[in-house]
């Protein structure tokens, strides 16, 4: 049999990150991660392109654009969706999890699901940087092996 794997060798690898804007103060967090993870396995920083956008919901959509562009080997989508008192949060999550998986299977390029969904700010705290680490880092590790194994496969 014949095993094919993603490498961790992100050199000339181009990378769109769309990281939102609500909760910044988790989410600056994740990309902190994020660029710290893609430099670690070598991908240039002049190959990152970075999309703000207002929230977690408007992510499906700056991430499909920025995956069909073909401009980007992988996209690594960030955000924080804290439930709240507002159901707000059930909303959210749901489409942008649902928008983020269908960004990536209809343009065939990665789409890296780094999105936050925790009960509380603590939570979100512990998985930016915190004691379970920081997502943005390991979404940058996801990108990194899912790229080169489309390629791998293509
Ligand atoms: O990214 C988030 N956006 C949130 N709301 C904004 C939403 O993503 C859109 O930006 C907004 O509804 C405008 O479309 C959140 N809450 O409301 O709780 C949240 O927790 N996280």
């Amino acid at each position: 049999s014949r095993r094919v794997s993603g490498s961790l060798n992100g050199e000339g690898l181009r990378v769109g990150i769309v990281v939102a804007e609500f909760n910044d103060f988790i989410t600056s967090r994740l990309l902190e991660g994020a660029l710290a993870g893609l430099e670690a396995h070598g991908v240039s920083d002049d190959d990152v392109t970075i999309a703000s956008v207002p929230g977690s919901f408007e992510i499906p959509l700056i991430s499909k654009k920025l995956a069909e562009s073909g401009q980007h080997d992988a996209v690594i989508c960030l955000g924080a969706v804290i439930r709240g008192e507002t159901d707000h949060y059930n909303l959210g999550a749901g489409e942008a999890t649902k928008g983020i998986a269908n960004a990536s299977v209809s343009s065939g390029v990665p789409v890296i699901f780094g999105v936050l969904t925790t009960d509380t700010l603590e939570q979100a705290i512990n998985r930016a940087g915190g004691k379970q680490g920081n997502n943005g880092y390991g979404a940058a590790v996801a990108a990194v092996r899912m790229a080169n194994l489309v390629r791998a496969i293509d």
